[in-house]
């Protein structure tokens, strides 16, 4: 399969073959055909298989062994040479940590933004340089470009893989290091190009949810590490009509389930939840999935990340751009002003289940401004 691709390194003046680029190599189709294309411009590429989570009970859930040896057997095919390393202690101590903090407050924090800032484009990058390389690569589907001497984040070419949100706390400067060379190919052609190759991860099914988690149960996990506390189930004015298990393990938006048969006196319809009152450990559900305790039109967030602070919007002036509240979520038109060291984000139209402890990130057509977690919500 002939692809044009246009140079990774265009600001580069060195060829490619005095460019060492080393490759995070999870054992996915994804990092298997950045490597491979890589290779294909002459680069001397090597992988670098990074192991996040010591699994203390040896059990089913750990696919560690597996993506490792996918990731071997790529390297082997193209002739690269694989490196490993263990940074579960950075990885405890800069994220999981944070995930539990935020699950105890009743947040809901996203590990995958936070293990990009603190391991993928920090722990991996530093170890990826003392091994000699001159940039890091990934599999991610994004894409950067350099405007006024600044390197700036954008999304990948895919718009239904674009990850551009996931990577919206890393710094420019890491940025500045890194290539990503799927960024302008959609994912079924990945597939096409790593079958044609004859790579093993060509039909791997896509990682979903958090990788410490894999296929578990989320509940089970999360009550290993902290206490459940049960308590109530409320409408809107406040009537008990139901007990819940602990208020960590709701989302704002979810729908929940209340039972066979549904609520005594109360229609069929759906429940979901609108909020979670940490004081009086009470979750607050409302009947139908667009009901208006669901939406909100403003949030605040707390310190603001700019990937590209000399390019960001001064914001003494309200500033138009396009926000997502979540991963996969069209983006919406708002308007930000400053607050404090964060921000306010009013939105045209109302959003639905907007959640504390997600991040809003924020995008000028094709660019990623930055982002920040979402702390409060309000309807007006
Ligand atoms: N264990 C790992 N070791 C090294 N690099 C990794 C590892 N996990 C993820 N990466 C890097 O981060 C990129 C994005 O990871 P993500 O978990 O989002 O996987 P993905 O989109 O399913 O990609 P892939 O198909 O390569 O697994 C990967 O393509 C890879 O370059």
């Amino acid at each position: 399969m002939a692809i044009e691709i246009a140079p990774f390194t265009p600001n580069d003046p060195r060829p490619a073959n005095e460019i060492t680029v080393i490759v995070g190599m999870s054992g996915g189709v994804d990092s298997s055909v950045s490597a491979l294309l890589l290779k294909q411009q002459g680069y001397k590429v090597e992988g670098l298989f990074m192991k996040n989570w010591d699994e203390d009970d040896g059990t089913e859930y750990c696919t560690a062994m597996t993506d490792l040896m996918d990731a071997a057997a790529v390297c082997q095919k193209l002739d690269i040479h694989l490196h490993t390393a263990n940074f579960a202690r950075q990885y405890w101590d800069n994220v999981f940590e944070y995930f539990l903090e935020e699950y105890k407050a009743c947040r809901t924090p996203n590990p995958d933004i936070l293990c990009n800032r603190e391991i993928k484009f920090k722990v991996f990058l530093e170890y990826a340089k003392k091994l000699g390389a001159d940039y890091i690569a990934t599999g991610h589907y994004t894409r950067t470009s350099q405007h006024e001497g600044c390197t700036q984040l954008r999304k990948g070419l895919d718009p239904n893989k674009d990850q551009s949100y996931f990577l919206h706390a890393v710094g420019e400067q890491e940025f500045a290091q890194t290539l990503f060379p799927i960024g302008d190919i959609e994912k079924p052609q990945v597939r096409a190009i790593a079958e044609e190759r004859g790579l093993v991860t060509h039909n791997k099914k896509d990682s979903t949810g958090i990788c410490f988690i894999g296929e578990r149960r989320f509940k089970d996990f999360l009550e290993t590490y902290l206490p459940a506390q049960p308590g109530v189930i409320v409408d809107e004015n406040g009537v008990e009509i139901g007990k819940h298990q602990g208020l960590m393990y709701h989302t704002i938006g979810q729908r929940q389930g209340l039972g066979i048969g549904g609520v005594p006196g109360r229609p069929e319809a759906p429940w979901y939840v609108a909020e979670k009152r940490l004081q009086t450990n009470q979750l607050v559900v409302v009947q139908g999935s667009n009901h208006p305790l669901l939406f909100s039109n403003e949030l605040t967030t707390g310190a603001m990340h700019w990937i590209n602070p000399r390019l960001a919007p001064t914001l003494s002036e309200p500033f138009r751009c396009t926000a997502k509240t979540r991963y996969r979520q069209p983006e919406q038109w708002c308007t930000l002003t400053a607050n404090g060291d964060g921000v306010i984000a009013v939105f045209d139209e109302p959003q639905r289940a907007v959640t504390p402890g997600q991040s809003a990130v924020f995008y000028q057509g094709d660019i990623c401004l930055g982002g920040a977690v979402i702390e409060t919500t309000r309807k007006h």
